[in-house]
C-alpha cells in the first residue's frame, strides 16, 4: 500500500519588498505518494519554484507546514534532493569534483567516490568533460552537471524544478528517458516542475496543474501504459485528450 511520503497543508507564503506583499502561495494543501512520480504543471509565476523550495526545507512558509514522513519539515533533509531553476555548481571545482560533493559530505573513501562519479557524468553525458570547471561549460551542460551531483547524493526523494527546459530536444528526450529508468529501478519519489505539457504527460503518474498563487485546477491520476515515448504517445488518443483537458485547465486559471 503507498504511503504519504510528503504532505503541505494550508500552506502559505507571501513575500514582502518595500511596501509591497506578494502572495505566492496560498491554503496550498497536497499529499504525495511514496514512490510516485508527480509533476506539476504551471504558468511562469504561479508559484512552482516557491513551493519546491517549501518542500525542500530551504525557506520557512508564512502560513501552514510542510511534513515529511509524518514530521515537520524544519530545514534541509539529506534524503531530500533538490534541483534548483538557478545553477548551484561550485565554480572552483570541475565537474567530476562538483559531482563528487555529495558523497565526499557522506565521507565516502576518494577513490570508490570517483568511481560512482566517474559513472554519473557519464550517465548524463558529460564524458571528457570532468576536468572543465562550471563557466567552460554551456547552461544545458550545467544543468546535467547538476543532475548527475544530485543523484549522487541518492536522495529517496527528487525535487527538481523544470530541470530540462534550457536542452535541446533530443537531449531533453535522452535525460527524461534515464530519469524514468532511474526512477523504475530506484523507486524514488520525484516531484517535477515543468511548463510543458507533454513533458507532464510523458513523466507523470500524476499531474497536478496549477494556477495563480498555487491554485489546485486539476489534479489527475494519469495511467498511460509504461515505457512511454513522446513519438508513440502523440497518436495515442487517450493522450491527446489527457493533453487537451490540461491545457484546458491551464487556460481557465489563467483567466
Ligand atoms: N524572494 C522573493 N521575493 C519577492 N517575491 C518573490 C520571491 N520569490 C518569488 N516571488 C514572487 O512569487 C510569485 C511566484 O514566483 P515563483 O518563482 O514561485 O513562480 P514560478 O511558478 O516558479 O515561476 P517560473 O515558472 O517563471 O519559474 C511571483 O509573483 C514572484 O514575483
Amino acid at each position: 500500500m503507498m504511503s504519504t511520503l510528503l504532505q503541505t497543508k494550508d500552506l502559505g507564503m507571501r513575500f514582502a519588498k518595500d511596501d509591497m506583499a506578494t502572495v505566492a502561495l496560498r491554503d496550498f494543501s497536497l499529499s504525495i505518494e511514496e514512490g510516485s512520480f508527480v509533476t506539476l504543471l504551471g504558468r511562469s509565476g504561479c508559484g512552482k519554484s516557491t513551493l519546491l523550495n517549501l518542500l525542500a526545507g530551504l525557506t520557512t512558509p508564512s502560513e501552514g507546514e510542510v511534513r515529511y514522513r509524518d514530521r515537520k519539515l524544519t530545514g534541509p533533509d539529506t534524503e531530500i534532493g533538490y534541483l534548483t531553476q538557478s545553477d548551484t555548481l561550485m565554480p572552483w571545482r570541475g565537474v567530476l569534483r562538483n559531482v563528487e560533493m555529495p558523497l565526499e559530505i557522506r565521507g565516502v573513501a576518494s577513490a570508490k567516490r570517483r568511481e560512482i562519479a566517474a559513472e554519473l557524468v557519464n550517465r548524463v553525458g558529460l564524458s571528457g568533460f570532468e576536468n572543465h570547471y562550471p563557466r567552460e561549460l554551456s547552461g544545458g551542460m550545467r544543468r546535467r552537471a547538476s543532475l548527475a551531483r544530485m543523484l549522487a547524493g541518492n536522495p529517496g526523494t527528487l525535487l527538481m524544478d523544470e530541470p530540462f527546459g534550457a536542452l535541446d530536444a533530443q537531449l531533453r528526450m535522452e535525460l527524461q528517458q534515464e530519469l524514468l529508468r532511474l526512477w523504475q529501478d530506484g523507486g524514488q519519489t520525484v516531484v517535477f516542475v515543468t511548463h510543458d505539457i507533454e513533458e507532464a504527460l510523458l513523466l507523470g503518474d500524476r499531474v497536478v496543474v496549477l494556477g495563480k498563487i498555487g491554485a489546485i485546477l486539476l489534479d489527475r491520476t494519469i495511467d498511460l501504459p509504461r515505457p512511454r515515448s513522446a513519438d508513440t504517445l502523440r497518436v495515442d488518443p487517450e493522450f491527446v485528450s489527457l493533453h487537451t483537458e490540461l491545457a484546458q485547465a491551464l487556460q481557465e486559471g489563467a483567466r
